[in-house]
């Protein structure tokens, strides 16, 4: 079983995020130094994390902690806060109570500038709206990933892309991709980067079974490659996959601990972060 406990290291680990010379993405040097070993350190820990919008809505306080490597899923009715709670995870909202650490960072304690800048370097985000640059071509909105200068990482971009079965329209305007395509060019930029993190919303909803099978086996990749990945999803089979589950209900994260087939590993996981709620009470 991984233990995916940690101890967040502000103060320590917030200056190695200031001491990153731009140049330099953490991923990369990790990439580096080991290109294929999953690391076994934990990717993400929040503790009580919630949010509450003026119409009294949101995620109710909730704890998870996902190692480096390790996959989830999350699943719940239209409504429950399931884009909410990927737009916390993913430095997209400030949480309204608890706190968050991101490869080690409290977020809690950064700037705007440096969540931000964390947000950039660590985590790939799939949103609903995948947030594409509708006049660059496929390969150009991967790349983009890495600032303005991203024309040095044509070659990667065109190669994961190639990967998701788009090897044939790399060089096609986004503009003129079918919804599918254009969602597989999202989830190539998400991964390019090697993050951290990979937070992907219904990744695979539109997508014909081997499109969605090549997405699914991206996103594998990624955790192989060392990132944490949270998924939001409707995709049963996608969901079984996964290390662990939860189910979102009215705000309220919860542990999916009688899934038939679950791994004994996530079966101890969803133990484990029953027992750290009750502790917290
Ligand atoms: N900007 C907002 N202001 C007020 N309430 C909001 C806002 N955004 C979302 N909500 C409410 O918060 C709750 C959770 O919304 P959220 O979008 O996270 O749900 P979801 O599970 O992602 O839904 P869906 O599956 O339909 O995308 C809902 O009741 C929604 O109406």
């Amino acid at each position: 079983m991984r233990d995916a406990t940690c101890t967040v290291r502000g103060p320590v680990a917030l200056t190695r995020l200031r001491g990153l010379p731009p140049s330099c993405p953490a991923s990369d040097r990790r990439r580096s130094s080991s290109p294929v070993t999953p690391s076994p350190q934990v990717a993400l820990v929040a503790q009580r994390l919630g949010f509450t919008y003026a119409s009294g809505a949101g995620l109710k306080p909730a704890d998870l902690a996902l190692a480096s490597g390790e996959t989830a899923a999350v699943e719940g009715p239209s409504g429950s806060g399931k884009s909410t709670l990927l737009a916390l995870l993913g430095l997209i909202l400030t949480p309204s109570t608890g706190s968050l650490a991101i490869s080690g960072t409290d977020t809690g304690s950064l700037t705007p500038s440096e969540r931000d800048l964390l947000r950039r370097r660590e985590i790939g985000i799939v949103l609903q709206d995948l947030g594409l640059l509708t006049f660059l071509n496929a390969w150009e909105n991967v790349a983009a990933a890495f600032g303005p200068r991203f024309g040095r990482h044509r070659g990667v971009a065109r190669d994961l892309l190639g990967d998701l079965g788009m090897g044939e329209l790399v060089d096609r305007p986004v503009a003129e991709l079918s919804g599918g395509q254009r969602q597989r060019v999202a989830v190539a930029r998400a991964a390019v980067k090697r993050p951290v993190l990979v937070l992907a919303d219904e990744p695979t909803s539109g997508l014909d079974p081997k499109n969605a099978d090549l997405v699914k086996g991206a996103l594998r990749a990624c955790a192989a490659q060392g990132a944490a990945v949270l998924l939001v999803t409707h995709d049963r089979g996608i969901a079984e996959t996964c290390d662990r589950r939860y189910a979102l209900d009215e705000g309220v994260l919860s542990p999916v601990s009688s899934v038939s087939n679950a791994s004994s590993a996530s079966m101890e996981n969803a133990r484990t972060d029953n027992a750290r709620k009750e502790k917290l009470g």
